[in-house]
């Protein structure tokens, strides 16, 4: 038997099994063993009547002290049978079974399994499974793996197939054995079997740790090899660093950071170096990202070629080409921008289309708009993408297919925790802008109850009469009966507007509204025309407004740290003091430890630690619907060390032998080859 062969070579799987088979994406051999148990049950001993009412599944040895009985109820066919042990009875229902009454006969004695509950003094059992005292006896000397089913395929089925092809596949060891003394790994024969028919909770931890360490054994393997490739690849166009850069810095209000500085040149040496660019820009809130795109851009435009940038959301896409335009008018810049979003009407999209493929614009600023297959670039040679991971996987393929072998930059505002950016950015050369402007004051944080409400609006009234904005964030778009207690974009702005005096001009956004509202709203606000904006979320990601200086982030509860600490980024961002104030809505009398976190800190890169650490690595930042999280057993947060360990010993094996030519390698090259076809694709993160 090979790992490779079709599950139709197992005993009793035919065709139409196999179709079953196959909506769960099992296809071969090697797909089955490795379609690893979701939870397993543990069969214990078995448990007199009298002590079996809860929640929890129990075992009992039970005889039928009475006759199968079958009713019918509309469409409902309920059987019951009495039983009992020494220390009581119940009865057993089952539905729809009336083919029960030949097999349960009144004196035979089972192991049922199953939940009892009492219900009018009667003590119930529904649908238990029925074992013989053999059958029971085997369930118990293993665990029993439960596995993500589809509707016909039933448990049992799966257990067997995976039975079958355990026993027939010989799992050669492809690791040699120091390398398994070293980390303690088991025989892969071993791990496979138990992971799937685990002997106890030891044997199970053991094999998870196997197989973990084979899941990110491949996955560094790949990534380092993907690093060779885009290491070398030359870049097809040789770019010149021209004076514009240097006039451009020269005629800002402001000077780089250090951090800036450094960034820059680290970029301006990629563009000119020959080899194609893949590097990651992290930076903190505010950290001032957005100029160092707009170099790029400049640079790649003074070379005659073209540049696009694409931003997550319709507002902020608008924002950077405002600003573009505003700094090319005011410095006589050679760039010609254009903007591409969804909301631009089909007949001028069409028109900028054309001017984007003519080459008479050289920056392309838009949404994912700008990935649609009818925008055809002349030369496109820098592709920006801001907040990355908020795209989809198709999206940013799509969008490097644009151009040939496009210098990739990408800008990250969300601090990752250090595992969470090997995986993600394992194969980018990295920039941290890890120093905020000179002028900035940390922003001063507090975290308050809802009874603290009234307080907090005068303050919101202090700050906004001595000139500054407010933005207040809710949770919800509008009241639902459902979410009691949350806090609404529409009834909060209501409610708010008799709480403030009448010249505090009170407005609202939120995600459903019309684009071209949203950007009237976001525009009015930024030219001082609304003093305080009671929106959604939708304001999290770039949204650049110095002015602001306080935000009141209500249900703050509800928000994973990590968000909150991006939604905090809006404000801060200018010369003045800034606050921010968490309310905690969950009604208890003080205030989440969870929000504390924010309280004490505004360093992204700590809270992100702390938010994964709490949450786990699945919720973070929405990775878990981008489908970046494809291990199948390994877990980055709960591996973490292994996954540093892994992450070493893969870079010293190649160090040491590039190509797995040694002899005492050749069987980890086979064993890749294999896997290969089952990573994450990390290209494409
Ligand atoms: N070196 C600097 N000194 C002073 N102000 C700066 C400096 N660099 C950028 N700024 C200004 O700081 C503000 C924030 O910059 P920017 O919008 O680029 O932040 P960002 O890093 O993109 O943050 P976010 O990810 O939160 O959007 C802008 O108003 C920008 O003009």
């Amino acid at each position: 038997m090979q790992y490779t062969d079709n599950i139709t070579s197992l005993k009793g799987i035919g065709e139409k099994t196999a179709g079953l088979f196959h909506k769960l994406n099992i296809t071969t051999l090697y797909d089955l063993i490795t379609f690893f148990p979701r939870d397993y049950e543990q069969f214990g001993e078995r448990i007199p009547v009298s002590q079996a009412a809860g929640q929890e599944p129990v075992t009992l040895k039970l005889t039928l002290t009475g006759d199968y009985k079958y009713r019918k109820f509309a469409s409902l066919g309920v059987g019951t049978i009495t039983a009992a042990d020494e220390s009581g009875q119940l009865v057993i229902t089952y539905y729809n079974a009336p083919y029960l009454k030949n097999t349960l006969k009144r004196g035979m004695s089972y192991y049922a399994h199953g939940k009892v509950r009492t219900e009018k003094n009667r003590i119930q059992m529904d649908q238990p499974k029925l074992y013989t005292e053999e059958q029971y006896q085997t369930l118990m000397r293993f665990m029993q793996p439960k596995y993500a089913l589809t509707k016909g395929l039933s448990a049992h089925m799966v257990s067997k197939a995976v039975s079958m092809a355990l026993a027939g596949l010989s799992f050669a060891e492809y690791l040699p054995e120091d390398i398994r003394m070293e980390y303690q790994l088991s025989d892969i024969g071993k791990a496979y079997r138990q992971i799937h028919f685990p002997e106890d909770y030891e044997s199970l931890i053991l094999a998870r740790k196997r197989l973990a360490f084979d899941e990110l054994f491949s996955f560094f393997m790949q990534l380092h090899r993907q690093k060779e490739i885009t290491k070398e690849t030359p870049s097809a166009f040789s770019l010149l660093e021209t004076a514009d850069t240097g006039r451009l810095l020269e005629a800002l209000p402001y000077k780089l950071t250090k951090a800036q500085m450094r960034t820059w040149q680290e970029i301006k040496d990629d563009l000119t170096g020959g080899i194609v660019m893949n590097r990651l820009v992290q930076g903190d809130v505010g950290s001032g990202k957005t100029i160092l795109a707009f170099l790029s851009l400049l640079l790649v435009a003074a070379n005659g070629c073209q540049g696009a940038m694409m931003a997550p959301t319709e507002i902020l896409a608008r924002q950077h080409y405002e600003e573009l335009c505003h700094m090319t008018e005011a410095y006589h810049l050679p760039v010609k921008p254009v903007l591409l979003t969804g909301s631009v009407s089909a007949a001028e999209k069409k028109k900028r289309c054309a001017g984007i493929e003519k080459g008479d614009y050289n920056v392309v600023i838009g949404t994912s708009a700008l990935i649609q297959e009818k925008v055809v670039y002349q030369k496109l040679v820098l592709v920006i993408t801001d907040e990355q991971h908020r795209f989809g996987v198709r999206q940013r393929e799509a969008f490097l297919g644009k151009g040939e072998q496009a210098h990739v930059l990408v800008m990250s505002a969300t601090p990752i925790p250090r595992t969470l950016a090997i995986i993600l950015y394992g194969d980018m050369h990295l920039s941290l802008v890890d120093e905020k402007p000179a002028d900035r004051l940390p922003v001063k944080n507090c975290v308050i109850t809802r009874s603290d409400h009234k307080k907090a609006v005068s303050f919101l009234i202090k700050e906004t009469q001595a000139g500054h904005q407010a933005y207040v964030i809710c949770p919800m778009v509008e009241e639902n009966e459902d979410m009691e207690g949350v806090a609404d974009v529409i009834s909060y702005t209501a409610a708010l507007k008799k709480e403030l005096p009448e010249q505090i001009r009170v407005t609202y956004l939120h995600g459903r509204m019309r684009p071209s509202e949203k950007d009237r709203i976001m525009e009015a606000y930024l030219n001082r025309n609304i003093d305080v904006l009671v929106s959604t979320t939708v304001i999290e990601v770039g949204i650049n407004v110095p002015n602001a200086t306080v935000m009141m982030i209500e249900n703050a509860e509800r928000f994973g740290l990590a968000q909150l600490h991006q939604l905090r980024g809006r404000i801060g961002r200018g010369a003045a003091q800034s606050y921010c104030i968490f309310v905690d809505g969950s009604g208890k009398d003080s205030p989440s430890e969870r929000l504390q976190v924010l309280n004490k800190s505004n360093d992204g890169f700590y809270i992100a630690e702390e938010d994964l650490k709490m949450r786990g690595p699945g919720d973070l930042f929405g990775i878990r619907q981008s489908g970046i999280m494809n291990f199948k057993v390994a877990d980055i947060y709960q591996d973490s060390s292994l996954l540093m360990q892994v992450r070493k010993l893969v870079e010293d094996l190649l160090m040491d032998d590039p190509d797995l030519t040694a002899k005492e390698h050749e069987s980890i090259r086979g064993w890749l080859s294999l896997n290969f076809g089952n990573l994450v694709d990390f290209r494409s993160i």
